[in-house]
């Protein structure tokens, strides 16, 4: 038998994964924003940095007539160091939507749900993506999973108010979630870490979430065991919750006040240099 070949380093690792996000995020706007195109969401992360650079790169004629749509702190700075023309989502005419919206995600099932939040954005991302007409994600090959909560352990990024964090705790940890916590803030930052909208956000891990396809694919809280569905709706609910870091539901355009919280189709930058394109199931 061929000895196996050796692990890659933990820096050619860091290379690999930075480049499949780089393959993705460049395929995905190349597939994705048309020239005729006026107006893009742009979401947070280290996956978007790459869709900023591969729409600047489109250079201004191209890119002049468009309007970007930031979902936080780091998008708007991102855009404009890039030169492209920043809009806030609170301008959109009544009625408008964005053309398109590209975000990263910390996990994709194979339906195309997602958990997002990981850097402390999710509220201005769900509200730019279901903003737009078609959202498309954009990812590395460690985000691709079967069930949610496999890879990302986590936990599910929940923003709270500050004052309502214990209340959603003691919650959290009754519906299956005994780890749930407070997300300290960075080193240099005591207490908790604040979001842009000044909330705090709590990590809540549950065991890998159910799919309506699955054997158990009712499961509705007993024994903590949760469809990415019924969990949302319950989550949502909760007093004292802003947003919660699962986007779930239908994929593509559907309510008349807006898009979907699932993209249309998610873009994974894969280890060998390939780009695997899942599309929403019709
Ligand atoms: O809070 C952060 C956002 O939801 C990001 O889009 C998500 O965490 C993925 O980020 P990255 O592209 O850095 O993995």
């Amino acid at each position: 038998m061929a000895p196996a070949p050796p692990a890659a380093s933990a820096q050619e690792q860091a290379r690999l994964v930075e480049e499949s996000k780089r393959l993705a995020a460049y395929q995905a706007v190349k597939d994705h924003l048309h020239p005729d195109y006026t107006r893009i969401g742009i979401g947070s992360g280290s996956t978007v940095v790459y869709v900023v650079e591969a729409i600047a790169a489109l250079g201004a004629a191209a890119t002049s007539g468009m309007l970007f749509y930031p979902t936080g702190a780091q998008s708007e700075e991102l855009i404009e160091v890039a030169g492209l023309r920043l809009q806030t989502i609170n301008k959109l005419p009544a009625g408008a939507q964005l053309d398109v919206a590209f975000d990263g995600a910390d996990e994709v099932d194979e339906a195309l749900n997602l958990i997002k939040g990981g850097g402390a954005c999710l509220w201005q991302e769900k509200i730019v993506a279901t903003s737009a007409k078609k959202f498309v994600c954009v990812a590395d090959f460690r985000k691709l999973s079967k069930r949610l909560g496999t890879s990302w352990t986590k936990g599910i990024p929940i923003e709270v108010l500050p004052m309502a964090a214990n209340r959603v705790l003691a919650e959290l940890r009754s519906m299956g979630a005994p780890d749930a916590r407070i997300r300290p803030g960075l080193p240099g930052k005591a207490g908790a870490i604040v979001t842009d909208n000044g909330m705090w956000i709590i990590d809540a891990p549950f065991p890998p979430l159910r799919l309506p396809t699955d054997e158990d694919g009712q499961a509705g809280g007993e024994a903590g065991i949760w469809t990415v569905d019924a969990l949302a709706d319950r989550l949502i609910k909760l007093p004292g919750v802003a947003e919660i870091g699962l986007f779930h539901g239908q994929n593509g355009l559907q309510t008349q006040n807006g898009g979907a919280q699932k993209p249309v189709a998610a873009y994974f930058g894969m280890a060998d240099g390939s780009v695997e394109v899942k599309t929403a199931p019709s």
